[in-house]
Formats: structure tokens, C-alpha cells, sequence
């Protein structure tokens, strides 16, 4: 059986948060522990926010691996030759579900700093250059330090004053995406400019069509 389940796998910009505009592989591991990816069961999911499919392994480049080694290959395949700077972001999914130090230590061997973004239920597995924290109201909140903290808001339960303590780099707030966006980008930028620890981070591969 394939060590790791993997939805989908390719080259992008990072689009949000301190790296964004950075070129990055991004690997996105099928599966979360607070969604099973149904739109069925989203009305009763711990997160009922998620704009990703990670259902599968039938996205570009998904497929079931078989060792570290295997999806460090595809990962140092799907950067391309020649160019220094290289950077994965692990992510769903929930990444922290089956992203461990064996596949850690296979793609630093190939060059590659890491990135995960994670929805804060999992203790971190050591080695890993940069941590997304983006915490779910409701939902268990075990990664409390890292290297940026990016709040989906607004969150009825969720107010960004309980995490300003933290020990992250970066405290972001990055609008829910959905039929409210609009107003909730409003409630963002009014949130940032009352309180100026927090920044905007917007999805900007959305904004102009990247994935
Ligand atoms: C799809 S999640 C996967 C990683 C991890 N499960 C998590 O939640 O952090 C990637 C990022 O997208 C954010 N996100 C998910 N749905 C969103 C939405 N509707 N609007 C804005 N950001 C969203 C998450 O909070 C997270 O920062
Ligand atoms: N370009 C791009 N940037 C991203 N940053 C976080 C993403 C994610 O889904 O984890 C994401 C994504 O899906 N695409
Ligand atoms: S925790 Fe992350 S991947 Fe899971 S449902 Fe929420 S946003 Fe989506
Ligand atoms: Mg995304």
C-alpha cells in the first residue's frame, strides 16, 4: 500500500500569507481530520469553511507513493531543473496527517526548503523551515507557535485578540472566500486598520486566476 495519499501536485506561486509571490511546488495530501471532503456532510463538518477538493488522488500529479523517496522525486520533477530557491508547501488536506520526518529529510536532501500549512490540531514534526498556523473555531488548537498565524475570518467564536499573545512572526487575516466575501474583506480590512498587528492576507492566485 502507498505510504502517502496525494491529491494533487504542481508548481505555483505561493499566494498567500509572507510568501506570497513565491515560486513553490505545492503538495497536496488527500484527506482532514475536520472534513471528509463531502458536500454532504459539510453542514455537520468541525470546518465548514474549505475551498479545496482533497478528496482522492485523482488531481494533476495526484497519486499514492510509495516511499519518501518516491514523492521527494515527483516533488524535485515537479520543480524542473536549473533553478536555485527551491520550496515546497505541504498541504490538503490536512498535511500534518501523513507528512513526517522521513519525507521531511528526503526533500531537504534534494534542496528544498519547507513550508506546511496546517490547520493547528497536530504537533508539528521537527525540521520544518516555515509553519502556517490558520486555527478552526471549535476545533482543537495544538500548534500554538510557528512562523505565521493566518486567521480565516471572520469566525463566529474565533476573535483574533486570543492569538495576538502567540509566539508567531506574522499574524494574518485572510477573508472567508464564499457567497460573502465581499463583506467579509470589509470586516478584514476595518478588523487591520483598528489593529494594526494584524494584516491582510488575500488569496492572490485567485485573483488572477493561478492555481
Ligand atoms: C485548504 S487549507 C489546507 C491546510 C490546512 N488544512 C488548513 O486548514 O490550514 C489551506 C488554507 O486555506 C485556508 N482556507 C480554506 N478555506 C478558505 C476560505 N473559504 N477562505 C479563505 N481561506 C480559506 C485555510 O484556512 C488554510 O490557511
Ligand atoms: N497559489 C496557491 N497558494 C496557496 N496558498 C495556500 C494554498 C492552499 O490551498 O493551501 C494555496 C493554493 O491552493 N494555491
Ligand atoms: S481544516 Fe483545512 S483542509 Fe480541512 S476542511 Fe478546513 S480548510 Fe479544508
Ligand atoms: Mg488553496
Amino acid at each position: 500500500m502507498a505510504k502517502y495519499a496525494v491529491k494533487e501536485l504542481f508548481l505555483t506561486l505561493q499566494g498567500e500569507g509572507a510568501q506570497a509571490g513565491r515560486a513553490a511546488v505545492f503538495c497536496r495530501f488527500s484527506g482532514c481530520n475536520l472534513w471528509s471532503g463531502r458536500e454532504t456532510d459539510r453542514a455537520d463538518a468541525a470546518c465548514g469553511f474549505c475551498d479545496t477538493d482533497f478528496v482522492g488522488m485523482d488531481g494533476a500529479g495526484g497519486a499514492g507513493f510509495i516511499d519518501a523517496e518516491a514523492l521527494a522525486e515527483a516533488i524535485e520533477s515537479a520543480w524542473g531543473s536549473g533553478k536555485a530557491d527551491r520550496f515546497v508547501v505541504f498541504t490538503g488536506g490536512e498535511p500534518l496527517l501523513q507528512l513526517d520526518e522521513a519525507l521531511i529529510a528526503a526533500t531537504h536532501a534534494r534542496g528544498f526548503e519547507i513550508a506546511v500549512e496546517t490547520n493547528g490540531t497536530i504537533s508539528p514534526p521537527p525540521g520544518l523551515d516555515w509553519i502556517c498556523v490558520s486555527p478552526k473555531a471549535g476545533a482543537p488548537f495544538i500548534a500554538t507557535r510557528g512562523s505565521e498565524l493566518k486567521l480565516v475570518f471572520p469566525q463566529p467564536g474565533l476573535a483574533p485578540d486570543e492569538f495576538r499573545g502567540l509566539a508567531f512572526a506574522h499574524f494574518w487575516l485572510q477573508p472567508m472566500d464564499g457567497p460573502d466575501v465581499a463583506a467579509n474583506t470589509a470586516a478584514a480590512i476595518a478588523y487591520c486598520l483598528a489593529h494594526p498587528s494584524w494584516r491582510l492576507s488575500l488569496q492572490t492566485h485567485k485573483l488572477i486566476g493561478l492555481r
